[in-house]
């Protein structure tokens, strides 16, 4: 049946072509014929008893590449083609690029005029689907490293999701050297032994850690610092662009969030950042609590311990932290349920209990692990105070959503605590609309966050800076 289709529609695409060329032939001959060239144009002959729906059912089994040949055939199919539908049909189905309709919207949406972001006028109209489709069809394929401090993350951005993890450290060589050998060693590991890559063939972009917490005109010395020793690392690699962006910014795209709270739960500390409209609202203050996944992993070991569960290896603790435990959504109920379960690691089978979710509870209550530190809702709810004290927008609603990165904050039940806790401990007027999201993409939140950017329809124009750019710009421009 659609081959039947198909075939007509070829035929009429034949006839039609070859009749707007005799007409068109007929107009250099005669400049008096505009009525019959306009009936042309709006008649697509025996196709003019379809219905439009079954027109773009054929446009749409037709695919992309023959339904953008067809607008040319004349006005009729020209105005069927360019239905923004069709294209929103063609985004949601494309096998190659494996984002989700809704993130590509939200990209398109938001982050298209590239950093910093443009005033928001979140609306795609101006914009025709079919010319985002075919932008997108010529973004090339990019490097996403994400360089966290405990695991690095990379991969193409093309693909479905990072091609591989390593231990950062093991990539960094001597901790002893200066940061540029450190940095050239990583990236050289990275591009020739786990991606098998010409540094010169693909942008990259890249995740930053968030560091140097404060305003202070050190801490943008050291920021703008480490941003200059990575992109003259990479362009003396000979990367032909460079997209270096703040790790927490990331995670809150991956969101589809623009503006919010990134509470990155890191490898050795906890940030609780706030970025409006793409930015690290750094007057209004991060705040960073002494605890991460580390500790986490430690203080089960230390548990373990304690209950006499032998085991031999560090590797084994993790893997039962990242498979057996949890945040109780009441802690002091929680003690007095059954929570038993068992898990096989490579050293055999583990059965925890308390266990399960005391390791997870430190971040709420540190004192139990021995860190003087403030728990997770206290450090969230400061940072919200802070937010609301700035006075930054008209509203509160910008600081309200609160979303979590970070391998360990894929712990089942901490949005669900951390929420709950925040609207206890928040005022009234502070408290209402409050959402904690948990990493929308687990352990590689920021990884897709920028893979958001470097599928997109402006990309690597709007994001990336090249060699020259970077040489010609002034310092000042690469604090972020
Ligand atoms: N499902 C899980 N539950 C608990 N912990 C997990 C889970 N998945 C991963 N983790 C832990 O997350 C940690 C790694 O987190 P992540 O990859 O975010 O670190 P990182 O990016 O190196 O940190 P940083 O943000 O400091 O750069 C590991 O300790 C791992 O055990």
């Amino acid at each position: 049946m659609a081959t039947l289709l198909l075939k007509k529609v070829w035929e009429s695409v034949s006839n039609r072509s070859s009749i707007s060329n005799s007409n068109s032939q007929r107009r250099h001959r005669s400049s008096h014929d505009d009525s019959s060239s306009s009936s042309f144009s709006s008649s697509i002959g025996a196709f003019d008893q379809i219905p439009s729906d079954i027109l773009m059912q054929i446009l749409r089994l037709l695919g992309p590449k023959e339904a953008a040949k067809m607008s040319v055939v004349c006005k009729l199919w020209k105005s069927l083609v360019s239905d923004d539908r069709l294209w929103i049909f063609f985004l949601q189905n494309r096998q190659d690029q494996h984002d989700s309709f809704d993130s590509i919207i939200f990209a398109e949406t938001y982050l298209r005029s590239g950093a910093p972001l443009q005033a928001l006028s979140g609306q795609l109209t101006e914009f025709s689907m079919m010319g985002i489709y075919g932008q997108r069809m010529l973004v090339p394929g990019s490097v996403i490293i994400d360089g966290g401090s405990g695991y690095c993350k990379f991969g193409w951005s093309k693909y479905a999701c990072p091609s591989g993890r390593s231990a950062t450290f093991l990539e960094f060589g001597n901790i002893e050297s200066p940061m540029y050998s450190r940095l050239r060693q990583f990236f050289a590991t990275i591009y020739s032994s786990r991606m098998q890559v010409k540094p010169s063939s693909q942008p990259v972009v890249l995740s930053i850690p968030i560091c140097h917490y404060d305003d202070t005109e050190a801490a943008k010395a050291s920021r703008r610092q480490l941003k200059e020793a990575i992109y003259t690392t990479l362009f003396d690699m000979n990367v032909p662009a460079v997209c270096a962006i703040n790790q927490a910014i990331l995670a809150l795209y991956a969101a589809r969030r623009t503006s919010g709270i990134v509470v990155n739960i890191g490898f050795q500390v906890t940030s609780i950042v706030p970025i409006l409209n793409g930015k690290v609202m750094r007057k209004v203050g991060v705040e960073v609590v002494g605890l991460g996944a580390l500790k986490l992993t430690g203080f089960l070991r230390e548990l373990m311990q304690k209950n006499n569960l032998n085991f031999e290896s560090l590797y084994t603790v993790r893997t039962l932290k990242e498979n057996l435990c949890y945040v109780a959504a009441d802690y002091e109920a929680e003690l007095c349920k059954d929570t038993k379960a068992s898990f096989k690691s490579g050293e055999g089978w583990f059965t925890l209990s308390k266990e399960r979710f005391q390791t997870g509870e430190i971040l709420f209550q540190p004192q139990i692990a021995g860190v003087r530190a403030m728990g997770l809702p206290q450090a969230v709810a400061l940072c919200m105070d802070h937010c609301h004290a700035a006075e930054l927008t008209g509203d509160d609603t910008w600081f309200k959503t609160i979303v979590l990165s970070g391998g360990t904050a894929c712990l089942p039940g901490l949005a669900g605590r951390l929420e709950k806790e925040l609207h206890e401990l928040c005022s009234p007027s502070l408290s209402s609309g409050i959402t904690v999201v948990p990493p929308p993409y687990g352990t590689d939140t920021a990884w897709f966050g920028a893979k958001f950017i470097s599928n997109l329809s402006t990309f690597p124009r709007n994001w990336c800076m090249t060699k020259k750019q970077f040489r010609r710009k002034s310092r000042a421009n690469l604090i972020w």
